[in-house]
């Protein structure tokens, strides 16, 4: 198996996919670790194109174990089901994606989480430390162990009394989102003065924090493969 993991750059995965195609043989797994581009932008053409796919991993990939698995159009399903096992025995924690969609499951979910974030803080609801403390202390605690949709399932009585409970408020608040950011201007200088001030952007600061971030994961991985095993 081939996994890449040059640069978020198109036309160079391109390119080295293109020069595999060429000498690989008909059972090399060609897997890309690419962040959004689509298997179709990258794969379309190859002769091997049943044997490539995306395996998304997930930034500190090292600590934080899930990939997606995201399919090409004509990417045999045995090319999916011997990268899920290869995943799983290497410790990882791999999900299926059943097609391709614009930046797969995670950064469909996480864009939309800070999409809102950079919304709450352009309009002065929140401090950008305080939205972050609303994940960290709060929804991160959870989500840390159980998703979303369990969530929704243990905060009432099943996922049913959930939406009779809170449909109605879930959708009023929803249609108050607003528009695309754009994620740049005075929203951007106010989220990057304050994460600056909590933490310079100096190499061995920022080297530190992840260090920190690191530890953080580590004690948190042995936490819930102890809660796993109990
Ligand atoms: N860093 C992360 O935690 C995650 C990264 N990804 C994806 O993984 C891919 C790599 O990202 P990073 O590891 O952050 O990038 P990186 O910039 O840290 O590493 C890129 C690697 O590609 C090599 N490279 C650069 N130009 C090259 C060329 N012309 N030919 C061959 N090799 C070349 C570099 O020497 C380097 O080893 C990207 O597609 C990114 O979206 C996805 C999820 C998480
Ligand atoms: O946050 C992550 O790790 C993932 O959403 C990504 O794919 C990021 O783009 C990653 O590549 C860089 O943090």
């Amino acid at each position: 198996s081939f996994q890449e993991c040059t640069p978020e750059n198109l036309e160079l995965k391109k390119k080295i996919f293109g020069q595999l195609d060429l000498i690989v043989g008909d059972n090399v797994i060609l897997s890309s670790s690419t962040s959004c581009l689509l298997p179709s932008k990258l794969f379309t053409g190859l002769k091997h194109v049943k044997q490539c796919i995306v395996s998304h991993p997930v930034n500190p990939p090292y600590f934080v174990p899930l990939v997606e698995i995201v399919p090409h159009p004509e990417t045999d399903p045995s090319t999916t089901e011997r990268t899920y096992a290869l995943m799983k025995k290497i410790g990882q924690s791999p999900v299926k994606l059943n097609r391709e969609i614009e930046g797969f499951v995670l950064n469909r979910l996480q864009y939309a989480v800070i999409s809102e974030a950079w919304r709450l803080v352009g309009e002065g609801v929140i401090s950008p430390t305080d939205l972050d403390l609303v994940m960290s202390d709060g929804l991160g605690m959870r989500y840390a162990f159980i998703g979303p949709l369990e969530t929704m399932h243990l905060n009432a009585e099943g996922i049913a009394n959930y939406c009779e409970r809170y449909s109605e408020g879930m959708r009023l608040v929803l249609n108050t989102f607003g528009p695309v950011p754009e994620f740049s201007g005075e929203i951007a200088q106010k989220v990057n003065q304050a994460m600056s001030e909590k933490i310079p952007v100096v190499p061995k600061v920022l080297d530190a924090r992840r260090k920190w971030r690191d530890d953080c994961l580590t004690g948190l991985a042995k936490l819930k493969t102890q809660m796993k095993s109990n």
